[in-house]
């Protein structure tokens, strides 16, 4: 199907202002007028409208909305006297007002188990005369039956008559699966391909098919966590294909199903299509709430519209959804779209009584916003952008008239702002007041990760770094490094930024050059790939890259370092692959013996040359029939005891010749070697070469040296290699 095919079946094309032709036939300006023109029609209408005033106010008078109660009532695990209140709540809060939201708290009942409160609220609507939709029939039955009702299901089918009962979820047409391991995959796992940015679009329809062959499409839950990937994916055309396939299959959708996807479309620069979304949720019987208007402003905000966000803030605040959190995201918007006057003038009204002269400062304002660190910051933030350093420093002065204690990004934008007004003395102030507060007077580095959280924010804030910079200082400034350099969720910009930190500030123990060109060629599809030396995550995500360009896979990382891991999650988090990339603390052989890393199908030994033999040993029994063991750095600093085991063992053998990551001067040897089949494998050996031995010995010394001064491995490789050289050329390899 084309992707106008899959547009045209998502219902918000259906809407009663449809879109074709009239909008979508048009260009692209013309087609943003008409939406605009509708959207002001809309907002009219919606603040005009009393019934859908009432709707929204009623979900700001007892704070909790339609979509919280009604996750309760799904809950298999609540009791049954929360799943009543929850129905209460829905009574009271004026939730139940029709035959959709009927419809929906019975579906969302037999979903949660509930069969007591679905027949409650089935019998409620017969009462005053509403007729369940086939959902809600299905539904309600199902939870009779499931609860040994027989006699109230069959009650349920006879109210329903000659209407054909609806199943749960329709099945729809599965694609044969192309091997067997790929129905293994999990749910979220599954669910993260979605938020892979530069994913072809075989690869997400593969894992649409997945997903329903796999049952793991049944329920709005699903659906919703497959829409939120494909938000930070910014896979907007697969976040409404989704949504309109909840439709077609009917599956209930509901505020937070709708909210994801006008996220979705907002993060993807389609703010058009948010408001379309947003448009059409009134028209089956979904309420927005305020995160509704949230994504709605943002989607707005992140296309510059920032006029545009600020009326869906006016109609949130006249609907009484508006919290100080949407007052940010309007002052955000304007501040990022250059509009810093505006900027100030929310600013101003924040916390304001409402006057004449500001219409703006509504009575919703007062009560829910306050001048507070958040809004001085973006105020600090737009003037600084606009190149207004007297008004930075006016600010600041205000903020300590008003005892609001300016944080690290406040003074860094006004720090900033001197700086390119040229007011060097002010700028040494700041920084100076930076530094005695104990703050990171970096500025650049401050606004950068300030930039990060709000342009994504899904990228978690950053690891706790000076904790852990005096164990691990280079590795800390490569996680800032990359946090400056790379795009976030793209796991190649992550590689090539590592790559450049190894060429320009200070080498590392990585994977890079000819052996990640060997690793990547060594990886087969749907590998279980487990790897004992995580370091920070740069082979895992090669490896992750990879095997999502061969269809999909698994790695799970052994690092006994915890700064190194710590780092590694972090970074691993940023490339977008934590889905695919599982990082366990503590040493190789204990993951090992736990039995929890699982079959495996490839082994990377990346840690420890000396014991290689030791963890392969103890990783032999989880190898699978087809396994294939990756050996880095066997040479260089030197695996002896290695060798010697896979060769008494009957291991078939390929070794590589090739240099160290960025030193030329450095021979090594990747070993790529196959087990022998199961029946074959035998105890570790009793005795090995003294030679061997003594090398081994030597290796680990020069290691813990190398720790601590400069050594000579030039040296050392002239003492190693005559050894490897004839053992290789005994055995003909
Ligand atoms: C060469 S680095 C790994 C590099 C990584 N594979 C890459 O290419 O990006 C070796 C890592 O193994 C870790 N390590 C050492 N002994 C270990 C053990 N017994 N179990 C798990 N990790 C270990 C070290 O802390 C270090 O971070």
């Amino acid at each position: 199907m084309t992707w106008s095919g899959v547009l045209w079946r998502c219902p918000v094309f259906d809407s009663k202002w449809g879109c074709r032709p009239a909008a979508f036939g048009a260009s692209r300006t013309r087609q943003s007028e008409i939406l605009q023109r509708r959207w002001r029609l809309h907002v009219a209408m919606a603040a005009a409208s009393p019934a859908l005033l009432a709707l929204a106010r009623r979900s700001s008078a007892t704070g909790t909305s339609q979509a919280d109660f009604l996750k309760v009532l799904r809950r298999k695990r609540a009791s049954l006297e929360e799943a009543e209140s929850a129905a209460e709540g829905l009574r009271a809060g004026g939730y139940l007002s029709g035959v959709r939201s009927y419809s929906s708290a019975i579906v969302a009942s037999s979903r949660g188990r509930k069969w007591q409160v679905a027949m409650q609220l089935f019998d409620e609507m017969l009462e005053i005369g509403l007729r369940p939709t086939a959902s809600a029939f299905s539904a309600a039955r199902e939870a009779c039956e499931e609860g040994g009702h027989a006699a109230l299901a069959l009650r349920v089918r006879e109210v329903q008559g000659d209407e054909a009962p609806v199943p749960k979820a329709k099945k729809l047409e599965v694609v044969p699966m192309q091997t067997a391991t790929q129905v293994l995959y999990s749910k979220g796992a599954l669910c993260t391909r979605f938020r892979e940015k530069d994913a072809p679009q075989t690869r997400l329809s593969e894992t649409a098919e997945l997903l329903r062959s796999g049952g793991h499409l049944e329920e709005t839950l699903s659906y919703t966590t497959a829409l939120r990937n494909c938000e930070h994916g910014h896979h907007w055309p697969w976040a409404l294909s989704l949504l309109g396939e909840m439709r077609d299959r009917s599956v209930e959708q509901d505020v937070v199903t709708y909210n994801v996807a006008i996220a979705a479309c907002g993060r993807a620069q389609q703010w058009e299509r948010s408001l379309v979304l947003l448009e059409s949720m009134p028209s089956i019987d979904i309420s927005p709430d305020f995160e509704t208007y949230q994504a709605a402003s943002l989607a707005c905000s992140r296309n510059g519209e920032w006029e545009q966000a600020l009326a869906f803030l006016a109609v949130a605040q006249a609907l009484q959804v508006a919290n100080a959190e949407s007052w940010h995201i309007g002052m955000m918007a304007c501040a990022s779209a250059g509009a810093w006057e505006a900027t100030l003038e929310m600013l101003e009204c924040a916390g304001s009584e409402s006057s004449p002269s500001r219409p703006q400062c509504s009575a919703t304002n007062r009560r829910e916003v306050s001048r507070d660190l958040m809004c001085y910051g973006v105020a600090l933030y737009a003037c600084m952008e606009a190149g207004r350093w007297p008004l930075c420093l006016a600010l600041l002065e205000r903020m300590r008239s008003e005892e609001v204690e300016a944080d690290a990004v406040a003074l860094a934008c006004a720090a900033q702002a001197c700086r390119d007004g040229r007011n060097t003395d002010t700028t040494n102030e700041i920084i100076s007041e930076m530094r005695l507060k104990k703050m990171n007077s970096n500025v650049a580095e401050v606004l950068s990760e300030a930039t990060l959280s709000v342009d994504f924010p899904e990228v978690r804030s950053p690891v706790p770094l000076g904790a852990l910079r005096p164990m691990a200082p280079k590795e800390v400034s490569l996680y800032k490094w990359i946090r400056q350099r790379a795009t976030p969720g793209d796991v190649a910009s992550v590689i090539q930024v590592i790559e450049e930190f190894a060429e320009e500030r200070s080498w590392l123990k990585i994977q890079g050059e000819q052996k990640k060109e060997l690793l990547e060629a060594s990886l087969r599809p749907e590998d279980r790939v487990v790897e004992f030396g995580c370091y920070v995550g740069y082979s895992s995500m090669v490896m992750a890259k990879k095997l999502r360009e061969l269809g999909g896979g698994s790695v799970t990382t052994c690092e006994v370092d915890a700064a190194n891991a710590y780092v590694a999650r972090g970074v691993l988090q940023f490339a977008g692959v934590e889905g695919e990339v599982q990082v366990r603390v503590g040493c190789a052989c204990d993951w090992v013996a736990t039995g929890q890393l699982g079959t495996i199908d490839f082994l990377l030994l990346d840690h420890r040359g000396t014991i290689y033999h030791e963890d392969l040993h103890a990783a032999e029994p989880s190898l699978s029939e087809h396994a294939l063991v990756f050996a880095d750095n066997v040479l260089y600093p030197g695996a002896p005891l290695f060798l010697n085991y896979i060769d008494v063992q009957g291991y078939e053998i390929e070794i590589h010749e090739l240099k160290e990551f960025k030193r030329p001067d450095l021979d090594d040897w990747v070993v790529i070697c196959r087990p022998p089949p199961v029946a074959e494998r035998k105890d570790m050996p009793q005795s090995t070469p003294a030679e061997l031995r003594r090398l081994s010995a030597e290796v680990d010394a020069i290691s813990w040296r190398s720790q601590e001064q400069m050594v000579d491995w030039v040296a050392f490789q002239t003492r190693l290699k005559p050894v490897f050289y004839a053992w290789k050329e005994e055995r003909g390899l």
